[in-house]
Order: structure tokens, then C-alpha cells, then sequence
């Protein structure tokens, strides 16, 4: 309910205030001065009371309707400025606008008188015509009143335009606002004079409420008002105080007492804050440290301030002071960023990037995952079938997958895709098709261990054989658990029991003897007790509790894999943990693809493949290796990034790897590789050497080894002969002919010998002491000092001597030495004796004198250019 504040009922009344005050305190209301406020019956009372005190004039004025009177007063605000506060505060605003609240509610009621009774609509426009040129007569009297009083205020304080200039919008904006008054019957009061653009957005909808739809509101003129407008309005008192300053005058309102308060509250303020004791400058709030500093090698301070909450600055100083220079852009190796961390005194470690081309981490980590599932299921086991030669492993195999292949499954024949399963009542075992103990480690060697359970085949009839003991050896070593099936029990002579004896030798001791060994007696041929075995394995699996994930993504392993025409490369693969999909983005060893079509051991497709399921799989971009590991990725883009990157691994790799034969390592790669013959590429300058060559090459025999030429031709080496002799394991014999440029950079690249000869038995030589491991090594001229020969001396018996000066490097007496006259060798031999003055020496370095005489060369002159070189070993490369 709107309350009304006893300085409006004064002014209604044009009363003073006080009375108001006194008269609420007699009729026993609560109030405290003329700002508090009264319920509206309480201020009815007030008013009721109070008008036998009013002036006859007030009491007739107050007959008009509450429209006019609030007009009314809104113009005599204007006629007495003083009295009058300007309603720009929140608490004026609120009662504007419970004023106006309760206005509405008046028009709203006459609004709908009208429809009501016919009569009561004549007489209320009748009136309303009356009020509107009462309401004229007003205007014009306060426009009157405006003028004399900003006549008066312009004397008093103002030169004499200002108040003009001032007056016309604040006149402009008054008309508008009687205007709109008028228009929407309502008062505006000052409100008018400093609209926000917001707060007009708000207000026109109001208003349009309000107002009805004939008479539009029309609030533009009411929002004109610039900033030039505004300061203008303030008339002088806040002058050269822009913006909010303007909002608490009024008409020409003189300094109010509010805001006389206001400037007291801020010089108060001034001097508060002038006597308070200055702060100190406000730290930065620092936040606290992380336990541990988890970094790359290569952040920078910038990087290092950002994980340790710290500015680089600061990072920077405290690498200063523990002696590292560096700024905050500057790369920090690991040990820089420890050191950081140790002065912090916080833990530092280094961020692993996980490495998803590393498909094996990958597959280990869905592993460990599956493990740790909590939605784990019995999976089929897995089984692989060992034993001797001949002692029947691959009948008991065939048997197992003809004979225990439901009918409705593919009409009950098989497909062979390297493993395949067999129902027993309502299990599964999963049986791999490779049988024997190469495949079984070939698999393992490759980190595939895929078999749960061996089954140990021995023939009753033959016993224990060498292959027995080592696919024994095999599974033990793989820690898998061994049942034995004792074969060919069908065949007369069979003896079983010299078969348990002998594997008890092992640690295979059955049950019976108090072992853990299972021992089944089988006949793979006739099919007897071939159930019973396979009761048996799922007795073991029992025992191992075989578990797997199908609720999560796919690792399998490639069980075999083969190029097929028309469909691409073929991989058939065992589902180890999660579930297979059609559609599968997935990397296999070096390939990757996504899974095109499946299909189950007995050739029908299937959309998906769960743990311990042998499937094939197409769709991957090439034909992966057995062992090689399956793993899903989440897309197509990151499975194609990891299958390339590994591809191209694996490439680099084997090119590393291969290293090709030279004739220094020729004896070493052929007992190595057990070599049986050495290939030659041979190149000379003419047919004849060719053959010449090639002949007397053929004709080498060292151990049981032969030279082979695999192309032999005249001209000089080209690109083909080293591509050639690269990918046959190859090197290069050229007599009298050299390489062309780009073959030798390709042989330099791939590693290929070339050896290039001018006499042919010198190239014989060669390649047999090579077979021999007996090949000499190479040596190189390598100038050593230059020497300028500065004097000369014959001495009889020994000679001319130099006297050279050693312009570079050195001399030893042991050098070979090259005299050089106009640019050209005169001669080509070795130092005779070195001395410095009368003393023999070893050697003599840059900057020296000496003596020498060249061995058998007299004829040396001032001037001579010396040449000392030595011949140094070349190491095979
Ligand atoms: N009488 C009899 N003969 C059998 C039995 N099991 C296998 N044979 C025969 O033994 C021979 C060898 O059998 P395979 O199954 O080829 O033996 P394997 O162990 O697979 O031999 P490899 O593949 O060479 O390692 C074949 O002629 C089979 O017919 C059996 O239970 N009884």
C-alpha cells in the first residue's frame, strides 16, 4: 500500500511542515519529523484534521481533482525553489512514483466510469475539457513565474545571457513535460528534466500502459536533453563540473541543503583521507605455490611463472641469483627448471608425453584397464596344440574343428582364419590354428602371449621325443599351464603309462601321482575321449579364472595375415580385451585402417567380436605381421597419423639396419650371414677388362665361398649399379672408371662400397685377402706443413741441404716430402735427415728454421716450395 510522507500532506495542504508533524503526534500516529511517512488512511486523517486549519484558497484548490493538485504542486515547486528539494534521490524518485502509482488508479477509475453509465462519460469530458484549460492557465502562470524568477536569479548571481541560455531548453523541456502530462495524465515532475536513456526504455512501455491507445506517448522530447542541456540546467553551481553534478539542481534552484551536505560529506572525506596514514603500497596477493612443478624442457620463465603463480620477473631474478642468466622468453633445459624448483622448495617433474604411435603402451594401457574393469565377464580360453613331429596335432585339430561345429553354424564347415573356436555344451575354447612350438615362441618372441592353456600332444606309441621336450620348455618358460594328451591310444602297442613316466621326468606329474597334470588319452583319429579333453581344458580355464572387458575398446592381436585378391589385406585376429566393431578406426602393427567387414571362424559376418574371438578383418591400407597388436583409436584421422607415423618408423628402421657388405667388412658379414657367395657389381673402361676382370674375380674360392658378378658392364658407375648393388648386398669394383656424381652421393647414402682400381691383379688381391679376412688397410696422403726454402748448401758426401722455413703445420724426419717449383712437382721423395741448427731433430713446427736434405734429390733452389705430407690409415668405415 502507498505511503505518503507528511511534507507532501503540508504541502497539499500549505501547511507548514511542523503543524503536519504536531498534528500526526496528536492523532497519535508515529512520526518523527516531516520525512516520515504515513499509511494513506492515517494521512487522510491528518488531512481531515488539519482542514480547519488551512487557508480558504488551499482548501478550494483542494476540490479539484488530485490530478490538478498534483500539477499544481509540481509548478509550484518551481515557484518556491528554495523550499522545495529536488527528487532526484531514490527516496523522491519512489515516492514520484507511488504518486503516480495512485494517479493512474484514479484515471484508471474514471477510465472506466464512462463505459459504465452514458451520463457519468458526458459530464467526465465536460470536466476533463475544464481541467485542461485550467491546466493551460496554469502553464502559462508558471512560465510566468519561471520568467521573473530567472530575471531575478540573473540580476543576483549571473552575467546577463547565461540565464537566457539556460532557460530556453529548461523551458523547452518544462512545456514538453506539461505536454506530455497532459497527454498521458500523469505527472512527470522533475524527473523530466534528467531522463536516462534506460531509464526511458523502462518508462515508455509504463506509459504506454497508462496512456490510452489513441494518445500515444511520445517520450522523445522528455529524453532530449544533451550534456550541454544538462550543465546548462545546473546554472552555474556545479560549473565546470560535468555529469552527475547536474542531477541535484532543480529549476534555477540555488544550492540546495542536500547538497550543501554532500560537499560537507566530501570535505569530510577530503580530510579524512588527508590524515589518515598513507598506506603502504598494496602488495599482490600471492598465490600459494603448487605442491609440485610438473614442466616441460623448454618452458621458459614466462611458462614457469604461470604454473608457479609467480611473475617472470621474479622467476628471472631467482634464476640470477642462483647464477643463470637469462631473460623471460629465453628456453630452460631440465636442470635450470629443477634448480628452480629446489628454490621454491617444491617437487619438480618432468610432464611425459605420451606417445600414441607407441601402439604397444597404448595396448598395455587398455590392458591394464581391462583388468581393472569392474564389468569383467568370463572369456573362452585360448589354447594352443604342441608336440613332436608326426605325433598328431594337426588331426586332433581338424578333428576338433569338424567335429565340434554345431550344424546351423555354416553348415558346420570352417573357415580357416588361423584360430577357430569349438562349442562345448554352451562354452567356448578358442583353438589356434598353428600348431608347434616355433609358432608358439615366434609369437612370444614378438611380445604376442595370446595362449592361455597347451595341449601337449604325445603318441603313445612313440613317447617322449626331442620336440616334446621343447614345446615342454616353451610353455613352461611362458609360465602356460600344460594338459597332455596322450595320442593314437587307437593303435596297438599304445602305452600310455611309459608316456606319464617319462613326462614325470619333466615335472609333469598327473594327478593320480599327486600332481597338478592333466592326462587325457586320446585318439585323434577315431575321436575317442577327444570330448573328455576338451571337458578338461574348460576345467582349466575354470582353474585360471579367465576374464576379460567387453565394455570397453578393442586390443587383439594378429593371429595371420595375407594379401587377398579382391578384398586387400586380410588380417585374422584375436579379440583380446573390449569389443570389435564394424566401422572401428584402428592401427595393426605398421597399418591402419577401419574395420570393413568381419568375419567369424565359420565365415559369417558378424557386426561385432568380443574377448577370446577369433575374427577376420578387412579394410586396413596393408598386410600387417602375425603378432602384430590391434588397437581401436577414437577416429579415422588419428588412426591414419599413428599407422603412417609407425609405418615410416618402421621404414627408417629397416634402412638402418641393413648394412651393406664392403670389402672391409666382407669377412665378418660372411661368417656372420654364413655367406656362400660374395656379389659384385663390376664396371670397367672396355669390354676386354671386363671380361678380363670378371674372370679372373670368378676364379676366387676362399672356404667354399665363390665371387659372384651379378652385372658387370664398361662405363662409368651409374645410379643403376649402386641401386643394384644396394639391394643385392653388393659392392662396386671399377677399373679404370670412376662414378658419376649422383651415383656416388646414392652410394654414400645407402652405404655401398665402391672400389676403384687401375691395375687388375691389385683388384684380386683385394677381394681374395677381403675373403680372407685379410685385407691390408688403406692409407691416406695427408699433407702435414709447407715449407719455403729460404737458403742452400752442397756439402760433399751429403748432399744439397735446405734451409727451409716452416710457413705451416710441421715437418717430421719421417716425412714423405714434395718439392714444388712454379707450381709444378719437381719431386717426389723423403726426408733424408732434420736438423735444427747442428741437432738432429724429430720434428719441427710453423715458425722455425731448419735443415733437410731430400733422400736422393740434390737439386733444390732458394725459393722451392716444400710439400711434407704422411700417409695415415683410413679405418674401414
Ligand atoms: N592311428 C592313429 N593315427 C594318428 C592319430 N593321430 C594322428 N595320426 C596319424 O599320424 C600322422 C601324423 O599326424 P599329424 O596330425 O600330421 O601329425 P602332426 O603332429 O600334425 O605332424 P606335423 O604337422 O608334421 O608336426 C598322420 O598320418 C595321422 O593320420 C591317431 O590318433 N591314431
Amino acid at each position: 500500500m502507498a505511503k505518503i510522507r507528511l511534507y507532501e500532506i503540508a504541502k497539499e495542504l500549505n501547511v507548514d511542515n511542523k503543524a503536519v508533524v504536531q498534528k500526526a503526534k496528536e492523532l497519535g500516529v508515529d512520526v518523527r519529523n516531516h520525512m516520515s511517512s504515513v499509511e494513506e488512511a492515517a494521512a487522510s486523517r491528518i488531512k481531515n484534521s488539519l482542514k480547519g486549519n488551512a487557508p480558504a484558497e488551499k482548501n478550494e484548490e483542494k476540490k479539484k481533482t488530485s490530478k490538478i493538485k498534483i500539477s499544481v504542486s509540481s509548478i509550484r515547486k518551481n515557484e518556491k525553489p528554495e523550499k522545495k528539494k529536488p527528487k532526484t534521490n531514490r527516496r523522491a524518485r519512489r515516492d514520484h512514483a507511488a504518486k503516480r502509482n495512485e494517479q493512474q488508479k484514479r484515471n484508471n477509475e474514471q477510465r472506466k466510469t464512462p463505459s459504465a453509465k452514458p451520463a457519468a462519460r458526458d459530464l467526465l469530458t465536460k470536466f476533463k475539457q475544464k481541467q485542461r484549460a485550467e491546466a493551460g492557465k496554469l502553464d502559462q502562470i508558471a512560465k510566468k513565474a519561471k520568467e521573473e524568477y530567472h530575471e531575478h536569479l540573473h540580476k543576483k548571481n549571473k552575467p546577463a545571457e547565461e540565464p537566457v541560455k539556460a532557460e530556453k531548453p529548461q523551458e523547452k523541456a518544462a512545456s514538453k513535460a506539461e505536454t506530455n502530462k497532459q497527454e498521458t495524465g500523469r505527472t512527470i515532475g522533475p524527473k523530466i528534466l534528467k531522463p536516462s536513456p534506460a531509464r526511458l526504455k523502462k518508462a515508455a512501455p509504463a506509459a504506454d500502459k497508462t496512456a490510452k491507445p489513441s494518445r500515444p506517448h511520445t517520450p522523445k522530447p522528455v529524453a532530449a536533453p544533451t550534456n550541454e542541456d544538462r550543465r546548462k540546467n545546473s546554472f552555474g553551481k556545479n560549473t565546470g563540473k560535468p555529469g552527475r553534478k547536474g542531477r541535484n539542481t532543480n529549476f534555477g534552484s540555488g544550492r540546495s541543503e542536500h547538497s550543501d551536505k554532500q560537499e560537507r560529506r566530501k570535505r569530510k572525506n577530503r580530510k579524512r583521507q588527508a590524515e589518515a596514514p598513507k598506506k603502504p603500497m598494496t602488495q599482490r596477493k600471492e598465490r600459494p605455490l603448487p605442491d609440485t612443478l610438473v614442466y616441460e624442457v623448454g618452458m621458459n620463465a614466462q611458462d614457469l611463472g604461470k604454473i608457479l603463480h609467480r611473475e617472470p620477473a621474479e622467476i628471472v631474478k631467482k634464476l640470477f641469483m642462483l647464477g643463470i642468466m637469462t631473460n623471460q622468453n629465453q628456453s630452460l633445459d631440465k636442470d635450470t627448471i629443477e634448480l628452480l624448483a629446489a628454490e621454491y622448495n617444491i617437487e619438480a617433474q618432468e610432464k611425459v608425453h605420451e606417445d600414441i604411435s607407441d601402439i604397444d603402451k597404448v595396448y598395455e594401457k587398455l590392458a591394464k584397464q581391462a583388468k581393472e574393469a569392474k564389468h569383467q565377464v568370463k572369456r573362452p580360453p585360448v589354447v594352443t596344440i604342441m608336440g613332436h613331429v608326426d605325433h598328431g596335432k594337426t588331426t586332433l585339430l581338424d578333428r576338433l574343428r569338424h567335429t565340434n561345429v554345431s550344424e546351423h553354424e555354416a553348415g558346420g564347415i570352417t573357415q580357416k582364419i588361423g584360430a577357430y573356436q569349438v562349442r562345448v555344451d554352451d562354452r567356448l575354447i578358442t583353438f589356434l590354428d598353428t600348431p608347434g612350438h616355433a609358432a608358439f615362441s615366434n609369437m612370444r618372441a614378438r611380445g604376442a602371449e595370446i595362449t592361455d592353456i597347451v595341449v601337449l600332444v604325445v603318441a603313445a606309441d612313440d613317447g617322449v621325443m626331442p620336440q616334446t621336450i621343447e614345446a615342454i620348455d616353451h610353455a613352461k618358460s611362458a609360465k602356460v599351464p600344460i594338459i597332455v594328451a596322450i595320442n593314437k591310444m587307437d593303435v596297438p602297442g599304445a602305452n600310455p603309462q611309459h608316456v606319464t613316466e617319462q613326462l614325470m621326468k619333466y615335472n609333469l606329474i598327473p594327478e593320480d601321482y599327486g600332481g597338478d597334470t592333466i592326462y587325457v588319452n586320446i585318439s585323434a583319429k577315431t575321436g575317442e575321449n577327444v570330448d573328455e579333453l576338451l571337458q578338461m581344458i574348460l576345467l582349466q580355464a575354470d582353474v585360471l579364472e579367465l576374464k576379460a572387458n567387453p565394455k570397453q575398446k578393442a586390443i587383439g592381436t594378429v593371429v595371420e595375415a595375407r594379401l587377398s585378391r579382391g578384398r586387400g589385406p586380410v588380417a585374422d585376429i584375436l579379440v583380446e580385451e573390449g569389443t570389435l566393431h564394424v566401422g572401428d578406426p584402428i592401427v595393426v602393427g605398421n597399418t591402419f585402417g577401419r574395420v570393413r567387414v568381419m568375419t567369424n571362424d565359420h565365415g559369417k559376418q558378424v557386426k561385432k567380436a568380443t574377448p577370446s574371438m577369433p575374427i577376420e578383418i578387412t579394410g586396413l591400407n596393408d598386410v600387417p605381421e602375425s603378432a602384430d597388436k590391434l588397437v581401436v583409436f577414437d577416429d579415422e584421422k588419428t588412426a591414419r597419423s599413428v599407422g603412417e607415423a609407425r609405418a615410416s618408423q618402421a621404414l627408417q628402421k629397416a634402412r638402418e639396419n641393413v648394412q651393406h657388405v664392403t670389402l672391409d667388412n666382407l669377412f665378418d658379414t660372411m661368417k656372420k650371414e654364413n655367406m656362400k657367395e660374395v656379389d659384385i657389381v663390376l664396371k670397367a673402361d672396355v669390354q676386354g677388362s671386363v671380361e678380363a676382370l670378371q674372370q679372373s674375380l670368378e676364379k676366387i674360392e676362399v672356404e667354399g665361398v665363390r665371387v659372384n658378378i651379378i652385372h658387370s658392364g664398361a662405363g662409368a658407375i651409374n645410379e643403376s649399379d649402386v641401386t643394384l648393388a644396394g639391394a643385392s648386398n653388393a659392392f662396386i669394383i671399377g677399373f679404370n672408371v670412376r662414378p658419376t656424381a649422383t651415383a656416388k652421393s646414392q652410394a654414400e647414402t645407402e652405404g655401398v662400397d665402391i672400389r676403384l682400381y687401375s691395375i687388375i691383379y691389385k683388384a684380386i688381391d683385394d677381394v681374395t685377402a677381403a675373403m680372407k679376412g685379410m685385407l691390408e688397410p688403406t692409407y691416406e696422403e695427408k699433407v702435414t706443413g709447407n715449407l719455403t726454402v729460404r737458403e742452400t748448401w752442397k756439402v760433399s758426401k751429403i748432399g744439397t741441404i735446405a734451409g727451409a722455413f716452416v710457413d705451416s703445420g710441421y715437418v717430421t724426419r719421417d716425412s714423405g716430402i714434395r718439392l714444388i717449383r712454379d707450381g709444378v712437382v719437381i719431386y717426389d721423395g723423403k726426408v733424408a735427415s732434420l736438423k735444427r741448427f747442428k741437432d738432429d731433430v724429430k720434428e719441427v713446427k710453423q715458425g722455425f728454421d731448419c735443415g733437410l736434405t731430400i733422400d736422393g734429390y740434390n737439386d733444390i733452389k732458394v725459393d722451392d716450395q716444400l710439400e711434407a705430407y704422411e700417409m695415415q690409415e683410413v679405418k674401414p668405415q
